[in-house]
């Protein structure tokens, strides 16, 4: 039997030569969670002037230290007049910094008397100030490609006053889920029969990790009909998941038939959970290359396998860097294990405390438990052929984001 192949193995193969999907132009009220396909140069300066971070009095910090006279008062939103030295100016957070003026008291520090106000001595220039330009300067680079668009990227867009943007496509995904056990929510189980888990958890991740699913269909066990759907599948889409029907057994077509119609790349890895994963290649509309991976039917290895294999593809078709990695943290295991000849991705909650972080494993962690992948922070990579007793180190795959 041919010799498993390794996890870098597989992800080098998967990630080899990928078509990444051509820009679009997107308002920016739709654009949360997709990919720059282009680099935003600031075109303002932000904050667009001098203003104050405080609510006081703006002065010339020479005067400080005795009564000045307040001869302006200054809201947010209001335009400043120069300020005569010899006086100061009641300002409130976010006004504009008279000319003039170099710094702020906090009106805490201040006395009032009608008129006049009391300010501190050795008031360093520049205190309080918020400076024309400090967050973003004109021309200088706001965002760039490959960058996803969350919560802190849309605030930065919106600052300059930007209402659309170019962007990645969203990879479409065809979601074929193999078995004749398989039955959809809503209809009657029959003895034998289950659930289809895979098809809702991974519409889930792969939005998650910015695709669109633009076809989801089931798959009974025949090597011609396998055949059929898959074809089907790569004439609308940039990638092919499929689920299940990747083992060795005869009710098994999905390679045979990926093989007939396309290329099968790497089958068989030395992971557990997950073995059975199948990449390669179809045909697609127009003479399309559209990439194919086929995840193993237990549940557990599809919920591994995507964010393995599916996240850094999707990441590497939106040339996005941040969904190419997920970031490894070292945590102390408080279980014991021990691995056979495969790798074994573990699932655990992640306890962070004043030690260090402490690593539970789901009690099941077999592949066809779920409830494994419930409430999980992270994956723990436990190498093959290795032993693991409680307080060892141990690398965790931390998988609490997009
Ligand atoms: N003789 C061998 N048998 C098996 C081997 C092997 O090396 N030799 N490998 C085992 C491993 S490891 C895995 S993983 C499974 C994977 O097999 P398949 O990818 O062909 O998956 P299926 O047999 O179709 O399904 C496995 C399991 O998962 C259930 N399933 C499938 N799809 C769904 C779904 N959409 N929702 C919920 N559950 C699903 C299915 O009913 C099976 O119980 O092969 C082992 N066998
Ligand atoms: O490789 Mo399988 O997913 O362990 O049951």
């Amino acid at each position: 039997m041919a010799e498993l192949q390794s996890v870098e193995a597989a992800l080098a193969a998967l990630l080899q030569d990928v078509p990444v999907t051509p820009p679009e132009p997107l308002p920016c009220d739709a654009a949360a969670g997709r990919v720059l396909a282009e680099p935003v140069t600031a075109r303002l300066d932000v904050p667009p002037f001098d203003n104050s971070a405080m609510d006081g009095y703006a002065l010339h910090h020479a005067d400080a230290g005795g009564w000045l006279p307040v001869s302006q008062r200054i809201a947010a939103g209001q335009p400043a007049t120069p300020l005569a030295r010899g006086t100061c100016a009641r300002i409130f957070t976010g006004g504009e910094i008279p000319p003039g003026a170099d710094c702020v008291v906090m009106q805490e520090r201040v006395e009032r008397d009608g008129e006049m106000a009391w300010l501190p001595a050795e008031v360093p220039a520049g205190d309080n100030l918020r400076r024309r330009g400090r967050d973003v300067s004109v021309g200088a680079s706001l965002l760039p490609a490959g960058e996803r668009l969350e919560a802190a990227a849309l605030g930065h867009l919106a600052g300059q006053g930007i209402t659309e943007v170019v962007v990645r496509r969203r990879p479409r995904i065809a979601l074929l889920s193999t078995g004749d056990e398989i039955v959809d929510p809503g209809q009657p189980l029959a003895p034998g029969q289950l659930y289809n888990s895979n098809r809702p958890m991974l519409t889930r991740l792969l939005e998650r990790f910015g695709a669109e699913v633009v076809g989801a269909s089931s798959v009974p066990d025949r090597g011609e009909a396998t055949q059929h759907r898959l074809q089907e599948a790569a004439d609308i889409a940039d990638l092919v998941v499929t689920t299940g029907g990747v083992s060795v057994g005869e009710e098994d077509h999905v390679k045979a038939a990926l093989a007939r119609l396309g290329r099968l790349d790497l089958w068989r890895l030395a992971v557990r959970p997950g073995k059975p994963l199948a990449l390669g290649r179809l045909p697609g509309h127009g003479g399309r290359e559209v990439r194919f991976v086929g995840l193993p039917g237990n549940p557990v290895s599809c919920f591994v396998g995507a964010w393995l294999f599916l996240r850094p593809l999707l990441g590497a078709m939106q040339a996005c860097p941040a969904l190419a990695t997920l970031p490894q943290l070292s945590a102390r295991a408080d279980f014991a294990t021990r691995t056979g000849p495969r790798r074994h991705y573990m699932r655990v909650t992640l306890a962070f405390g004043e030690d260090g972080i402490l690593a539970r494993a789901f009690r099941d962690q077999n592949s066809g438990v779920l409830s494994s992948c419930i409430g999980a922070d992270a994956l723990a990579v436990i190498p093959a052929d290795h032993r693991v007793e409680p307080g060892d180190r141990i690398d965790c795959l931390w998988l609490r984001m997009e």
